[in-house]
């Protein structure tokens, strides 16, 4: 075991993946093929650096029956797991795979709300869980009842302690989450978009707002484009990165296994481009999979040669 990963999911899921012939809308649809898997995207991360081997642990807040079953879940993946459990009920995620077009279409629920007093009991938890960590990731939506300036809050407690942090969040949260700085982020190209308020064209418009997150104080930046791969930059060099060819069953956590490729690498002081190779390989063998199951190590590996790189 290497090091320790601490990840973050406020507002857990289980996902719940069922596959049709053809979305009817408005008719019925019969679900040909279903699976259950944890999620929410701080618990795919966790996923991946348990693939990696890396010493990780995931924390959070669970809610109810559905909170229960998805510890069981995590227990199942042996993954140390160290959530406030509360009243209410964990989200479901619905996931419907159109085999017609092998195209999701996701339905992801609010979440279960969160009072003050269990939010101070999870900022106690938290104090205690962010001891002898090196990185800390923290990703996804919160639940009702906690502030969008949570993951401001909380990178400001982890720089404190020294520990490098990752975030990938959208809209209000990303946003005061980057006043805090970050080490590094990972939107992908439509929360980029909405964060700078424009539509873009070309790479080098992406380059410009990427220079703009580094120039306020972020170490490393990934944006991530789906099938298009990524571009990733640090304070001295870029890269365009685009994957292999695959045959995609359900990019659900694709993102997530970059975030994880990530950790993994900064935690082990990999160059840019080592990281470009490992995340891009990491994201797209998650996509390779069915439901919201990710990468392994092998699958990592075995396909970093065929990401292809371009100094831009
Ligand atoms: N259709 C695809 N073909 C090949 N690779 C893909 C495809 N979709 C995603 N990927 C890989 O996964 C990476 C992350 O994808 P994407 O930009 O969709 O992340 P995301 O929006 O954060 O995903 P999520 O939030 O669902 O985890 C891409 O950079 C790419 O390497
Ligand atoms: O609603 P959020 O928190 O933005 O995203 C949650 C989610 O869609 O993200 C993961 C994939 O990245 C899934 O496991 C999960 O259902």
């Amino acid at each position: 075991m290497m090091n320790k990963v601490l990840t973050l999911t406020l507002n857990p899921a289980l996902d719940k993946t069922v596959e049709i012939d053809s979305l009817e809308h408005g008719g019925l649809n019969r679900i040909r093929e279903g699976r259950i898997d944890a999620g929410g995207k701080g618990i795919n991360v966790a996923k991946v650096l348990k693939n990696l081997a890396v010493d990780v642990r995931a924390t959070g807040i669970v809610a109810g029956h559905q909170g229960r079953s998805l510890l069981a879940y995590m227990n199942d993946l042996d993954i140390e797991s160290d959530f406030l459990e509360i009243e209410g009920e964990t989200r479901t995620n619905l996931k419907v795979y159109d085999r017609s077009k092998s195209e999701i279409t996701e339905f992801n629920e609010n979440g279960t709300f969160v009072s003050e007093e269990n939010l101070e009991r999870f900022d106690n938890l938290l104090e205690r869980v962010l001891n002898d960590v090196e990185v800390f990731v923290l990703s996804g939506s919160i639940p009702p009842g906690i502030d969008s300036d949570i993951y401001k809050k909380y990178i400001e407690k982890a720089k404190a302690k020294n520990i490098r942090t990752i975030l990938d969040a959208d809209g209000e949260i990303f946003r005061k989450g980057l006043e805090a700085k970050p080490y590094a982020v990972k939107p992908n190209i439509h929360e980029l978009e909405q964060f700078f308020g424009r539509k873009y064209s070309s790479d080098k418009e992406v380059v410009e707002d990427i220079k703009k997150l580094i120039d306020r104080g972020v170490k490393l930046v990934v944006v991530s484009m789906g099938g298009e791969g990524s571009i990733i930059a640090n304070e001295t060099e870029t890269y365009r990165v685009r994957p292999f060819p695959i045959e995609v069953k359900s990019t659900v956590g694709s993102g997530d296994s970059m975030v994880a490729a990530l950790s993994y690498s900064i935690m082990n002081n990999h160059g840019i481009e080592f990281i470009a190779k490992w995340i891009t390989s990491a994201g797209t063998m998650t996509a390779t999979k069915e439901g919201t199951q990710v990468c392994s190590f092998e699958d990592i590996s075995k396909n970093v040669d065929r990401v292809y790189l371009e100094k831009i």
